[in-house]
């Protein structure tokens, strides 16, 4: 077992100090692409800046007579690509048994170790592959002299990890966050679904018949398939202080699908989602970005709330202590997207409600908005 105060020590002599924080930084959008596929890889140069994310996938839908193409192509295009400030390099490696997994670490590390932001590992099982991650990667970056340590991202694709969920997220100080594997998963759960990602028209509630006319017309209502994985991981994801992402959408021509399973994804919680084609990229940074009305609703119940403390109704809808801190997540990361998104720093700045907002009332004795400070 390994103490509180070990955790924070390097795993490896002349490792970089491990991070207590995870920084925030934007990532609404993990854009995949194919190293090894040249028309993709001649469009990441452009794609900076358009991206919160890019990430050179060496795993599924690579080849296994590309694995290596892909891997070197993916050392070429960090040596040559300048990333700015606001968009990030991260790749997903082979799985952890695979033939792959140790030459992917091995070179992406020691040649472009300091343009990596995140390693994500698919099929994580439990803590014990991230700790094997962990004291590898260590001992690289003392190999190659980093100065910062690379963070490390899960991919929930096994039962397994699931039940893991958890130990995986606490395992180490380098977890980022993690993401939904929905097709390794649901194959692994032996679901009877044949897509990646996405609901299934045949899961749905019915409502009860009328006069006991068991064959009379009913309304269904087609349920999210994925809400339960979404909602554990997003908890676990919570309690350890990293973040939770959905992941793919196989059908790249259903837009609508595909935006209304990103849309559940982060009103649960999740803070950015993959793109595995360009069409998906404005989907997801749309969704995960909030609306300029919500962030003009969150901010008016800020002001109203004063001190933060109390109770005051608004527009006919009480608030209190908890609706301010939904409003403070909401506020927060307007202003923190809005740094790095002139677009979004300019919605943001004029967002107005719709509607004629009236002045807030206190709703008790205690909740009269004070000039105090804001909890
Ligand atoms: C899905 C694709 C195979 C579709 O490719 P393609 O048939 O070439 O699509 P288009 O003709 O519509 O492409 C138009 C142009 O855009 C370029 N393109 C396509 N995708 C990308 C991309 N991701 N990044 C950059 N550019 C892209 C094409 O080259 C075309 O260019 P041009 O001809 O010059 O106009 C393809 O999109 C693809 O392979 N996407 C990535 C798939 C992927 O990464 N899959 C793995 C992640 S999902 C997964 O692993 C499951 C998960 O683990 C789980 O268990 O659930
Ligand atoms: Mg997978």
């Amino acid at each position: 077992m390994r103490s509180a105060k070990d955790f924070f020590r390097p795993l490896a002599v002349g490792a970089p100090t491990p991070i207590t924080e995870v920084p925030a930084r934007p990532s609404r959008v993990i854009h995949f692409f194919d190293p090894s596929n040249a028309k993709m890889a001649a469009k990441v140069p452009a794609m900076v800046g358009t991206v919160d994310v890019l990430l050179g996938n060496l795993e599924d839908a690579v080849k296994a007579d590309r694995k290596e193409a892909a891997r070197a192509g993916l050392v070429e295009i960090a040596k040559a690509t300048d990333f700015g400030e606001h968009t990030q390099l991260w790749t997903r490696i082979n799985a952890l048994d695979s033939p792959w997994a140790l030459d992917d670490l091995t070179t992406l590390v020691t040649e472009i170790g300091d343009k990596l932001d995140v390693v994500m590992v698919p099929k994580v099982q439990g803590a014990e592959d991230i700790h094997y991650v962990d004291r590898l990667l260590a001992q690289l970056e003392a190999k190659a002299g980093l100065t910062r340590p690379i963070l490390v991202h899960a991919i929930l694709e096994t039962a397994r990890g699931m039940v893991n969920v958890e130990e995986i997220c606490g395992a180490s100080p380098r977890m980022q966050g993690l993401s939904l594997g929905p097709a390794d998963l649901a194959a692994d759960r032996r679901m009877k679904t044949t897509r990646v990602g996405g609901g299934h028209p045949g899961y749905l509630v019915r409502t009860d018949p009328v006069d006991g006319d068991v064959t009379g017309a009913r309304a269904t209502a087609q349920q999210d398939l994925w809400h339960y994985t979404i909602a554990r991981m997003v908890d676990a994801c919570a309690m350890h202080g990293i973040y939770p992402y959905y992941g793919p959408f196989g059908d790249i021509q259903d837009v609508v699908a595909c935006e209304d399973q990103f849309r559940n994804a982060f009103l649960l919680g999740c803070v950015g989602t993959w793109s595995l084609h360009p069409v998906q990229i404005e989907i997801a940074k749309r969704v995960f970005s909030p609306s300029a009305e919500d962030v003009a609703h969150a901010r008016r119940v800020v002001e109203a709330m004063g001190d933060g403390t109390g109770a005051v109704m608004l527009d006919g809808k009480m608030e209190d202590d908890a609706s301010l801190k939904q409003c403070l997540v909401i506020v927060e990361l307007a202003e923190r997207l809005a740094q790095t998104d002139p677009v979004l720093a300019e919605l943001y700045a004029d967002a107005r409600e719709s509607g004629s907002p009236e002045e807030p009332a206190p709703a008790s004795a205690s909740g009269a908005p004070g000039d105090g400070d804001r909890r």
